[in-house]
């Protein structure tokens, strides 16, 4: 069984289509992540996902049940972190945690959880007195005290300094040791390399890529890119033919191969031969931020048929 299925979602908000034909699904126990610039429809989708906005067409199913008649039954079930969640300020997370444990059936202990999110230090501190990064993990630790099946985590870690990330991200690999399904939505694209077992890239309301982080970009993602400065006295086309075109990128010089092993045989052999000095050489292959910012490009350009890698 899949935890969560979409078929052709859409979302209209008048003449807007937030949300325009999404079809993906989720392994039980899978860390899935949408990713997609400003007002791609990441939230409008993940809301309908929780039961907090109705869809105005598509199937939705997410452990079973349709979120939008899944009532108490299904928020039971899963526990849901929110960009800007509100909490009583004057109360301290460890009451917060309490009192939020006591809705659900199924739970965590208050103590586990503040230790799993890193907010020991700051249990009994008022909720007001916290920074923006301990909010989060207070937001993370609300969505985590019902023993969720399945979480939604809407920009988990934005607003937490490097060292609250790699914790945020470490809690999430546990949840995934636990058997959690999760899904999240992030714009960082390290984050979703790291943690995510597949990433669907949303543009416009729809599927841009769909495929693991190593998957999206395909082709592009296997070449490399060669890059060296020239010393003075030495033009571009002494070098021998490297099977790609050289392109001037400021003061360096760079090409783009399939074979980098090939080409960086020739550039030295010609390199050695002529005791010709290339500094700053490197050879670099695309992050999955290079390819997700060609992505969004190419899909803002018009092109219309999602790339579709791995399984659906
Ligand atoms: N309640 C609403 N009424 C009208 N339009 C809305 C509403 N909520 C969202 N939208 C519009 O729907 C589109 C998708 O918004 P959504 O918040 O889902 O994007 P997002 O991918 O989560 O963006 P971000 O990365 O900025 O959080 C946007 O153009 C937004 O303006």
């Amino acid at each position: 069984m899949h935890a969560i299925e979409v078929e052709d979602l859409h979302k209209h908000y008048g003449s807007e289509r937030a949300v325009d034909g999404l079809s993906f699904s989720v392994a039980l126990g899978e860390v899935f992540a949408l990713v997609g610039p400003n007002g791609a429809g990441k939230t409008t989708t993940v809301e309908i996902l929780e039961g907090h906005r109705r869809r105005s067409s598509g199937r939705v199913e997410v452990l079973g049940f349709d979120p939008a008649v899944g009532g108490r039954d299904y928020r039971e079930r899963i526990g849901i972190v929110l960009q800007e969640a509100g909490v009583e300020e004057e109360f301290s997370p460890r009451e917060l945690l309490r009192l939020y444990r006591g809705m659900y059936p199924r739970q965590l202990s208050v103590d586990e959880v503040i230790e799993l999110v890193g907010l020991t230090d700051k249990a009994d501190a008022k909720a007001k007195t916290l920074s923006g990064g301990q909010r989060r993990r207070l937001d993370l630790a609300l969505g985590l005290i019902g023993d969720p099946e399945l979480l939604f985590l809407d920009e988990p870690t934005t607003g937490f300094d490097p060292s609250a990330r790699r914790k945020a991200w470490e809690l999430v690999e546990n949840l995934r040791g636990l058997g959690k399904t999760v899904l999240l939505t992030t714009h960082y694209m390290d984050e979703a390399e790291h943690l995510a077992d597949r990433v669907g890239v949303v543009v416009a309301g729809r599927l841009a890529a769909l495929g693991t982080p190593s998957e999206i970009g395909g082709e592009a993602r296997s070449s490399s890119t060669i890059t060296f400065r020239l010393p003075s006295g030495v033009t571009a086309s002494e070098v021998p033919d490297l099977g790609a075109t050289l392109r001037a990128e400021g003061e360096d010089w760079q090409l783009r191969t399939m074979d980098p092993v090939g080409a960086l045989a020739q550039l030295i052999g010609w390199a050695k031969s002529r005791t010709v000095h290339l500094a700053g050489l490197t050879v670099e292959r695309p992050s999955l931020e290079d390819v997700y910012l060609e992505l969004i490009e190419r899909a803002g350009a018009g092109a219309s048929q999602p790339e579709r890698v791995g399984a659906p």
